[in-house]
């Protein structure tokens, strides 16, 4: 068990192996960050590909290391995928195959290792190859409260009658208890959860997956704070019968020596007015797969005559963005707005002063940097979890306004055009109200101690967790 306890030392070995997403990835090296800056020692399990991208997120060289898993080749997968991003929606379950057999090599690395701790949120195996080395486990979720509320507690298990799919209603129904009438969704939308409960061969559902996962590790860990999600942690630590321990927002603090903006981001966003531009992403995956939806986007932030940049995966069917847009679009918008198919730096764009709107997907993590920076927020959210999201940052928390869609399930240019003028609209009503909660939050979440405490309360768990 490491040093733990054993010379009067406090500090922990951790072993983090994280589900082979970017999201995810960065979620848990935030944290490993965090850990790491009390003095814990952790190695960090990620795929060879994710490496170049991640690595220069660890602020703790000396006390993280990474040791790449060589991810093997799973029939069905395109050749070379190691993560989501490199595997269409539909085969997401074919990468979790390819993960699961990654185990032999994780057993190495545990009882070579023998670490206090392992994390993990996807690999539901874990608990039965860290018993063995005496180390305690914590299933780590980077996804809110409220969507492993609505699907993934033993209370929303459905029957699955012949293989047959479920209806649209019955994929809306909240499980018993669930306590929020406003974080739900409608039933068309609610169609994009079947994949939760669909039975996949050798592997079971993603429902199944994710309930082992957590009914077998010692702790459940939550990516989220008690001020914006305090009742469905209650209700998924009354589900499972496992303690919850909370880790705020983890988001990564400014370092004095951090590397700056691209310039060809800084020096095209200073061309613009302080508060005007509309910063768009989609985050990691490619999420808006169908060619029309991208176009309805690019032209709906042109109609807003605002200046914007889009950083976005190409839709399904083509290669690149630029491929992706409508005729005549570039030249129309050339000194104005730009789409781009690669990576920006995030964070550092939402802190740009000349960035005022952000149009996200909703994903988790570009949630909590969205509700820290001081941006207007609108909402594209794409599958069930981000619909929920955007349903706590709309409906609950009031902070943002989610763009309207039709009848089946699409937005339109003009409804995308109204709601960026909404909230960046002089003398909007709804843009001063959203950005007055916005502020509160920005506030409360900012508090210097908020964050930490959260931080501090969840390192004194681990080690109760490790001693007990
Ligand atoms: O170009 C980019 C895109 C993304 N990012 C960063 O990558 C991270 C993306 O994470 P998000 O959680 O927002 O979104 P992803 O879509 O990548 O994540 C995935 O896991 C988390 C879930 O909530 C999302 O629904 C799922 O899609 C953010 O920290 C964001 O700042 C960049 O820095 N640059
Ligand atoms: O779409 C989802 C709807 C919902 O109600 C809950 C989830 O939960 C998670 C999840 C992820 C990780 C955890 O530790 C717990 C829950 C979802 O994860 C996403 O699933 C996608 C399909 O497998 C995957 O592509 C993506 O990387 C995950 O973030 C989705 C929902």
């Amino acid at each position: 068990m490491g040093d733990f306890g054993s010379d009067g030392s406090s500090s922990m070995s951790v072993v983090m192996y994280p589900w082979l997403a970017f999201g995810h990835m960065t979620a848990f090296l935030h944290l490993s960050n965090k850990l790491a800056e009390k003095g814990h020692e952790i190695v960090f399990l990620l795929p060879k590909k994710a490496l170049d991208q991640v690595k220069p997120l660890n602020l703790y060289p000396n006390l993280i290391t990474f040791h790449t898993i060589s991810i093997p080749h799973v029939k069905g997968l395109p050749p070379g995928a190691e993560t989501n991003s490199d595997v269409p929606f539909f085969l997401t379950h074919l990468l979790a195959v390819a993960m699961n057999q990654t185990r032999p090599e994780e057993e190495t690395i545990l009882r070579t290792n023998k670490p206090d701790l392992v994390f993990y949120d996807s690999a539901d195996w874990i608990p039965e190859i860290a018993r063995p080395v005496g180390a305690k486990t914590v299933c780590y979720n980077t996804v809110s409260a409220a969507s492993i509320a609505l699907t993934l507690v033993p209370a929303a298990e459905r029957e699955i009658i012949d293989g047959k799919e479920m209806s649209a209603e019955e994929l809306a129904k909240p499980p018993l208890g669930y306590p929020s009438s406003k974080v739900v969704l409608l039933a068309r939308e609610a169609k994009t959860l079947s994949f939760v409960w669909r039975r996949h061969e050798g592997i079971g559902s993603f429902f199944d997956g994710k309930v082992t996962a957590m009914r077998n590790c010692d702790a459940i860990a939550i990516r989220t704070c008690r001020e914006t999600e305090g009742k469905f942690c209650d209700y998924i630590e009354s589900q499972y019968n496992r303690p919850v321990y909370l880790t705020g927002p983890v988001l990564p603090v400014d370092e004095p020596n951090k590397t700056s903006l691209e310039p060809r981001w800084a020096d095209w966003l200073a061309k613009f007015k302080p508060g005007s531009v509309v910063f768009c992403a989609f985050g990691s995956q490619p999420v808006v797969d169908k060619i029309d939806q991208f176009q309805e986007l690019c032209l709906g932030l042109e109609a807003t005559g605002l200046p914007f940049l889009v950083a976005i995966k190409p839709p399904s069917g083509v290669s690149t963005v630029e491929e992706a847009l409508t005729e005549g679009f570039q030249e129309r918008v050339r000194g104005r707005g730009v789409v781009y198919g690669g990576w920006v730096q995030q964070p550092m764009i939402l802190d740009h002063p000349s960035v005022g709107c952000f149009v996200s997907h909703c994903g988790f993590g570009s949630t909590w940097e969205s509700l820290m920076s001081d941006c207007q927020m609108v909402l594209v959210p794409q599958h069930g979890e981000q619909i929920l999201n955007a349903r706590l940052m709309a409906e609950e928390m009031e902070v943002a306004v989610e763009v309207e869609r039709e009848e089946n399930g699409w937005f339109s240019r003009r409804s995308l055009e109204d709601a960026v003028k909404s909230v960046m609209g002089e003398g909007s009503e709804v843009g001063e109200k959203v950005r007055k909660n916005h502020d509160k939050w920005r506030c409360v979440l900012s508090d210097s101690g908020f964050a930490d405490g959260y931080i501090s309360k969840f390192e004194q768990n681990l080690t109760d967790l490790v001693k007990s």
